[in-house]
């Protein structure tokens, strides 16, 4: 049942290794792979990696700018420089670009500055306002979102677009030629206000704007009043205008009237993306949309899935530095060391032939963790280990640390986030789950292929779109397929799904071998999306912009 190695052919690292074979910083050279046509680039995003990591957004956001500049571009990352309540190091090197500038909104005038790093051939550029400097995480602390995010992110879109007119980095400033990648709600307001108030006055006329949908379901949905503080023409209104249906309101005086920042970006975008080719689709139905789909119908010939990439460097099992062997395609036996070493940090019976199951993930309807807590009882009766990391939902917490003492032989529950250990959870684990009821792209899928974990993951979005059903007799009794995904999003239809994979682990160890070395050998580089981007692009600067 399994190719040989010479069938398959692995990743390319490029741009991890120096001509003599020395391990560089992505980004730090060309790469192989130039841009036909090269424009100057703008992302805006409420987070970033290494900065402010939360999740999958700022993975895309730190990684994807890097691999444009790459390939000839100039690129700009706008984001806020959160201080969590303290100086935070990871902002050490950059430095006050000594440039501020007023914003009227919110009934007044808010100074902001802007700090500077040049690093991997990026621009990244932060936001500094006292309103990024207290303690929590980006959008909120201990006891919930920050009541004003919706400040927050209009002073970050400003600020975004203030930054290439006003910002002379490295001697001369990006200009008002540009593209604007606008990702999620928070960074929605740059198509607007490049519409409602710079190209009218003739600024940013050859400059177009990209919504990228990492999750549809956060909108930034405020109530309608707050209009008037967004310092917008009063006649823009109905861009951002939104009615809740009846169902959705509080009371029965409200009249559900909204601003949607998300629908005001999806309404003046010049072109909108998502980041997979099947999540394209459902924003588009109304089970996928959530409210949206209607207006996204209407402007399905400007939408686009580019299913994302992964840091090739950052995660790469022959040289990362957080796990405890090395293993490549052709050899594999660095994996069992890894795990072997996860089973004895975690506690776990050291036991090579045990199918070791991984989760990762918020703890929140999203991710889908309920199901697993449904189905533990049952996977618990088979020899098995499992673990999850993640953070999110309180109950949640508490059951996975209660499971860990219930099963104190077979699971543990890590509450937190931390990112070393996702490194060692998925080079140690045979087998990672994600039952996600919705999932735009997902990128631990991808991580874990690249480290030979067989994926089991619900049939949705992006999921759907780079896990290949394992079939044992396609190929001429070769076998084909790099994990396997199941449907509903039930119980019982993953549970189904795990025995089968748990089997195949089990009693066919060469067709494991197969699945570990075809999900090795998928190619989820960013050169790979880069180029659709820049085709995008394309497109973007052939139409006229919007302007009304
Ligand atoms: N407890 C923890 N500790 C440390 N690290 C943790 C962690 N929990 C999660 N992570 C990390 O956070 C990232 C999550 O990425 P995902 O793509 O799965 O989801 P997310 O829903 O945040 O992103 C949204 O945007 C991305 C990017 O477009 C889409 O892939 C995705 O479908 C969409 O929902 C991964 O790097 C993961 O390792």
């Amino acid at each position: 049942m399994d190719q040989t190695v010479s069938d398959l052919v692995p990743p390319s690292s490029e741009g991890t290794k120096d001509d003599k074979g020395h391990q560089i910083q992505a980004g730090t050279r060309k790469s192989k792979q130039q841009a036909r046509k090269t424009y100057n680039i703008v992302f805006v995003a409420a987070e970033v990696a290494p900065y402010s990591k939360v999740g999958g957004l700022s993975d895309v956001c730190g990684s994807l700018p890097v691999v444009l500049a790459a390939r000839g571009h100039r690129v700009m990352v706008v984001s806020p420089r959160y201080m969590n309540g303290v100086t935070d190091h990871r902002y050490s090197g950059a430095y006050d670009a000594q440039c501020r500038i007023r914003i009227g909104c919110f009934s007044g005038q808010h100074e902001v500055a802007f700090f500077h790093e040049y690093k991997d051939g990026v621009d990244w550029v932060f936001v500094d306002h006292c309103c990024y400097h207290r303690p929590g995480n980006p959008y909120g602390d201990g006891r919930g979102a920050f009541g004003d995010n919706q400040f927050r992110y209009t002073l970050l879109c400003y600020a975004a677009c203030e930054a290439p007119l006003v910002l002379p980095l490295g001697g001369y400033i990006y200009g008002d030629n540009c593209i604007f990648l606008a990702n999620d709600w928070h960074a929605s307001l740059v198509p607007v206000l490049l519409a409602a108030k710079y190209r009218r006055h003739g600024v940013y006329l050859g400059a177009r704007s990209i919504v990228v949908i990492h999750n549809i379901t956060h909108q930034g949905c405020e109530p309608g009043t707050t209009y008037a503080q967004l310092g917008l023409p009063p006649e823009w209104y109905g861009a951002l205008e939104w009615v809740f249906p009846t169902w959705a309101r509080k009371h029965a005086f409200d009249k559900g009237e909204a601003v949607n920042h998300l629908k005001g970006g999806l309404v003046t975008a010049d072109r909108i993306v998502t980041v997979s080719e099947g999540y394209a689709w459902e924003i588009t139905t109304s089970e996928g949309g959530y409210g949206l789909d209607g207006l996204l119908r209407s402007r399905k010939i400007v939408i686009s899935g580019i299913t994302n990439g992964i840091n090739m460097a950052e995660w790469d099992p022959t040289c990362d530095k957080q796990i405890a062997a090395h293993y490549s395609f052709q050899n594999l036996s660095g994996k069992a060391a890894c795990k072997a070493s996860f089973q004895k940090e975690l506690g776990l019976a050291v036991r090579p032939d045990v199918p070791l199951i991984g989760f990762i993930g918020r703890l929140d309807f999203q991710k889908g963790p309920d199901l697993l807590q449904a189905a533990l009882p049952a996977l618990m009766t088979d020899d098995i280990q499992m673990v999850m990391l993640g953070s999110g939902d309180a109950a949640m917490e508490s059951w996975m640390q209660w499971a860990e003492s219930h099963y104190r032989d077979k699971f543990r529950g890590w509450v937190g986030f931390n990112v070393p250990l996702t490194h060692r959870l998925i080079a140690g684990c045979d087998i990672l789950v994600m039952p996600s009821r919705f999932e735009p792209c997902g990128l631990t899928q991808l991580y874990a292929m690249r480290y030979g974990t067989i994926p089991v993951v619900h049939c949705t979005g992006g999921l759907r779109d780079t896990v290949e059903d394992f079939h044992p007799f396609a190929n001429n009794g070769q076998g084909a397929g790099t994990g396997w995904t199941f449907y509903p999003c039930t119980k019982d239809a993953m549970l189904g799904v795990l025995w089968t994979a748990i089997g195949t682990y089990r009693h066919h160890k060469d067709s494991w071998k197969g699945i570990m070395r075809r999900a090795m050998s998928q190619d989820y580089s960013w050169d790979r999306a880069a180029a659709k981007y820049e085709q995008l692009f394309e497109w973007a600067t052939i139409d006229r912009p919007y302007t009304s």
